[in-house]
């Protein structure tokens, strides 16, 4: 481009006595995106360290939205180190690797909460209006009771070990052995998550909610409830969530009416414990029916979206090692027996001798559910806190715990820690002491602490119980005849929890042929 030279030198002249400001401004510019986005400068020496990005600034962001819960796996393999911070913008989050430290979170719940998360997620993924949220997030004076506290009691009780457990596990496996019921000599051919997610949603929803409810009304609901759980991450971001989470959000538009229904009609009275008891808290506090209905989908989705993929991960195992199959086979059969009633022959399965009698069917559940590994504990600081009188954890930043990376350690599980080995389980006394503990520590399907899942007793006994029956007393193989292989998980999602399989399985299964013609069921209620 042509300038008269009268421009020129004004240009000249104005490079020259601009460019040492101009290096002054860009630098400090720099720093001061530096300084915004790492926040390096205010991370204390007590503090974690922090593991910075390999691409400065947007790094951490990019990686978290390219592989969400394998982020943290591809940054163990970078750190090793116990505990390290990550700065988001203006954001910390502190990620623990050490089964000690997690344990030792888990134990400080009063300064590393989960309540606020977990209050602010649930109002965001039901879509609760005002009126909700304020009875959600109501924070009573001290020693006084809230609707969230009320809610934690009544939940946690009704899932602990008791009559009311007893009563649901009765429930569900009655539903659970019609599924087997149906199977017959000639094999027939099955879809074998798709299989497992509609016979176990419908039995959870008949369990929780008796019949009729609106999923055995109409069971495309089915599918609505696993599309909301795929959007929940995405929902919960409530950031134009038709367009961002289309699936999820029209699931929760079809099942809160349904559910409406169901209360307006009177239907709850058949209802189990837990869901009269939520009801209960609900209305004590002032949540409308509409209110109610929008969180069941909550209920419904943590009910089934974990125990699925677990049960179908544990058949998968089980069915590609016969050897393994057939050492089952013998340890199941001593918990069953066999009898004719009316002119009827029952196989019957002792529920409450699975743990005590079934070692080897208990580790392959404890060995599914560490290879499955269930996303992320996530808490938040309410206050400055030491943690475990080791490192200063700042009020208002995010702490993770990666179940993935802590399940599957090499240097806490060993050269194998990535190849499913029940055996491990049962070798566990004969570990160094040390060895042992970090196992145990490091071992979190269910997370920890206050919030360690109310529902694991009652997924111990629908898993392996379901199992247990299955190995008995049926051959399952692949369609196609070739050997069973256990597919991938798909790609696991922030805020999704157990891993789905990337593709579904055809498989044929067949009743054995020594079980021709006989009626499975669980012996359940037992006081
Ligand atoms: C294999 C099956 C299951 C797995 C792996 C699993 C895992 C988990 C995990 C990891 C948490 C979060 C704990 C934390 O952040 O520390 C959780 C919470 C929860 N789970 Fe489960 N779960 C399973 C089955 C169930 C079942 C059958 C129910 C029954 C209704 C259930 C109900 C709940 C509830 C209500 C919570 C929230 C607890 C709270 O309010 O703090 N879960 N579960």
């Amino acid at each position: 481009m042509y300038l008269p030279t009268s421009a020129q030198s004004l240009i000249g002249l104005l490079t020259k006595s601009i460019y040492p400001a101009l290096v002054v401004f860009v630098v400090a510019l720099a720093s001061l995106i530096v300084l915004l986005f790492l926040g390096a400068e205010d991370v204390d020496p007590e503090e974690p360290p922090v593991v910075r990005p390999s691409i400065p600034f947007f790094g951490h962001m990019i990686g978290l939205l390219r592989h969400h819960n394998n982020y943290f796996t591809l940054l163990r393999e970078r750190y090793a180190g116990p505990i390290y911070t990550v700065k988001l913008f203006s954001s910390r989050i502190y990620i623990i690797q050490s089964p000690e430290l997690a344990q030792a979170a888990f134990r400080q719940s009063k300064t590393i909460d989960f309540e606020t998360i977990k209050a602010y997620a649930s109002c965001k993924a039901v879509a609760f209006g005002q009126h909700a949220t304020d009875i959600v997030n109501f924070q009573p004076p001290k020693g006084e009771g809230s609707y969230m506290s009320d809610l934690h009691q009544e939940m946690y009780g009704s899932l602990a070990q008791g009559p009311n457990l007893l009563e649901t596990n009765a429930r569900v496996l009655n539903y659970l052995a019609r599924s087997l019921n149906a199977i017959q000599t000639t094999p027939e051919e099955y879809r074998l998550f798709r299989w497992l997610r509609d016979e176990y949603t419908l039995a959870s929803a008949a369990t929780l909610y008796g019949l009729p409810n609106p999923l055995s009304e109409d069971p495309s609901l089915i599918e609505s409830v696993w599309d909301f759980e795929k959007d929940l991450g995405v929902l919960v971001l409530d950031f134009f969530p038709r367009i961002m989470a289309p699936k999820g959000y029209a699931a929760r538009t079809v099942v809160t009416p349904a559910f409406e229904k169901y209360y307006d009609a009177g239907l709850d009275k058949n209802a189990n414990h837990l869901v009269q008891r939520r009801a209960w808290a609900a209305r004590q506090w002032g949540l409308t029916t509409k209110e109610i209905s929008q969180a069941e989908i909550t209920i419904i989705m943590a009910a089934g979206t974990n125990t699925v993929p677990n049960v179908f991960y544990m058949i998968c195992h089980i069915f590609s090692q016969p050897d393994l199959v057939t050492a089952l086979r013998q340890e199941i059969s001593k918990i069953t027996s066999r009898k004719t009633r009316d002119g009827i022959e029952t196989v019957t399965l002792n529920i409450s001798m699975l743990q005590s009698h079934c070692p080897l069917l208990t580790a392959c559940f404890n060995e599914t559910l560490r290879l499955n590994k269930t996303g992320a504990s996530v808490r938040t600081i309410l206050e400055d806190v030491m943690l475990d009188d080791r490192y200063l954890l700042k009020k208002g930043a995010f702490v993770q715990i990666p179940t993935g990376v802590l399940q599957s350690d090499l240097d806490v599980w060993g050269p194998d820690a990535k190849l499913f080995n029940p055996q491990r389980f049962l070798t566990q006394d004969s570990l160094r002491k040390d060895v042992k503990k970090a196992q145990n520590q490091a071992y979190m399907p269910f997370g920890g602490g206050k919030n360690l899942c109310p529902g694991r007793h009652l997924a111990f006994t629908e898993i392996t119980a379901f199992v247990a029956m299955l190995v008995l007393g049926f051959e399952l193989s692949l369609s196609d005849g070739a050997k069973l292989q256990v597919p991938k998980g798909e790609f696991q999602r922030l805020g999704v929890a157990s891993i789905s399989p990337d593709k579904d399985l055809d498989v044929s299964i067949k009743r054995r042929e020594e079980f021709e013609g006989v009626t499975w069921e669980f012996d359940t209620i037992r006081e």
